[in-house]
């Protein structure tokens, strides 16, 4: 397997940096991620920023792991270790010649990427908040108006509702969906995997820990290949088991003790850190985040917090 490191870099627009590969390269004049080959000598870490360097003539100055792929093309394998570059100095260009490209979210499909990229593409787009629904009931019943003002573009909304029938969660789903179509938003389906297919608006699925554990591939699933697979761990076994089956995010809980759940002690930051670092997919700390935990998720190496009241303005 060939060990790789690749950077979804951001700019303060909001933009991402593509590149072109050189047509003699493999996969040749298809648009990638900057990044290269790890050296024998070197850790991931080192080999980001020398290829950044190379290839951008750029420092990177405040960096995370966003996920690894595996992907095997006829002629090799590659193991990709992404990560996510928010700081860099310098001002990128194509060092060595090649097309290099700041695009928005919206622009990623104009361009054609090697077949590896297509999880690290959908990783790219994830959000720094991960938003819960509240229960129906503890809104006052009418979900869909509590939701409406709140509900904002780029966001993806969990609709967890275990206290409702699985027919009012179809209805309450479908609804749900039209509002986030409208705001450009995601909608990502709580434990109904077989509703997906009556709420084509939705943007995947989110399964339990539970769940986890009797779902033996992602196919199983009915999903498409651009749905978000979302799960629920509560440890490295979890998370390691979540990745195998191709999901693309989890949330790690309960972080801190919550009033919701008095009878779980929190994992803790420690716990999260160690849990981060091994990680292969995108991690969101869930359980008594509050807004101003974002960015000591993200600095313990998470992607971002997860949460229900504490997240929604
Ligand atoms: N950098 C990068 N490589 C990718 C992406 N997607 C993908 O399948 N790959 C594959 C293509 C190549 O087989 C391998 C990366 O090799 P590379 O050609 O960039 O390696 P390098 O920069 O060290 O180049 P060189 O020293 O061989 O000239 O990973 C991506 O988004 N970014
Ligand atoms: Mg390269």
């Amino acid at each position: 397997m060939l060990n790789v490191v690749a950077a979804v870099i951001h700019n303060p627009q909001g933009q991402l940096l593509i590149a072109q590969r050189p047509l003699h390269k493999h996969q040749g004049g298809l648009w990638e991620f900057a990044g290269g080959k790890v050296d024998a000598d070197e850790t991931p870490e080192q080999a980001l920023v020398r290829e950044l360097q190379e290839e951008l003539g750029i420092q990177a100055t405040e960096y995370r792991r966003l996920l690894t792929v595996e992907h095997h093309y006829p002629d090799k394998s590659v193991r990709l270790q992404v990560f996510r570059v928010t700081r860099f100095t310098g001002e990128a260009h194509g060092a060595e010649g090649q097309p290099v490209l700041w695009i928005t979210p919206a622009q990623f499909a104009d361009y054609a990427f090697p077949a590896a990229n297509g999880p690290i593409i959908k990783a790219a787009l994830l959000p720094e908040k991960y938003h819960i629904t509240p229960e129906p009931h503890e809104v006052g019943g009418d979900l869909v108006a509590w939701l409406t003002p709140r509900i904002t573009q780029g966001m993806f909304v969990c609709l967890r509702a275990k206290t409702l029938a699985k027919a009012d969660y179809l209805t309450l789903a479908q609804q749900v969906a039209v509002i986030c179509q409208q705001r450009q938003a995601a909608l990502i389906l709580h434990y109904h995997v077989d509703l997906l297919v009556d709420v084509p608006l939705a943007a995947g699925l989110h399964l339990t820990a539970q769940q986890l554990h009797s779902v033996q591939s992602r196919q199983d699933l009915g999903l498409a290949a651009q749905h978000y697979l979302w799960v629920s761990a509560h440890n490295i076994t979890e998370l390691n088991q979540a990745w195998c089956l191709g999901a693309d995010a989890a949330t790690l809980s309960p972080i801190k003790n919550t009033v919701s759940h008095p009878e779980q002690t929190g994992l803790g930051w420690p716990y999260f850190v160690a849990c981060v670092q091994q990680a292969k997919l995108p991690v969101y700390a869930l359980g008594g985040m509050l807004m101003q935990d974002t960015h000591l998720a993200q600095h313990y190496g998470g992607q971002g917090i997860a949460g229900i009241r504490g997240l929604f303005s």
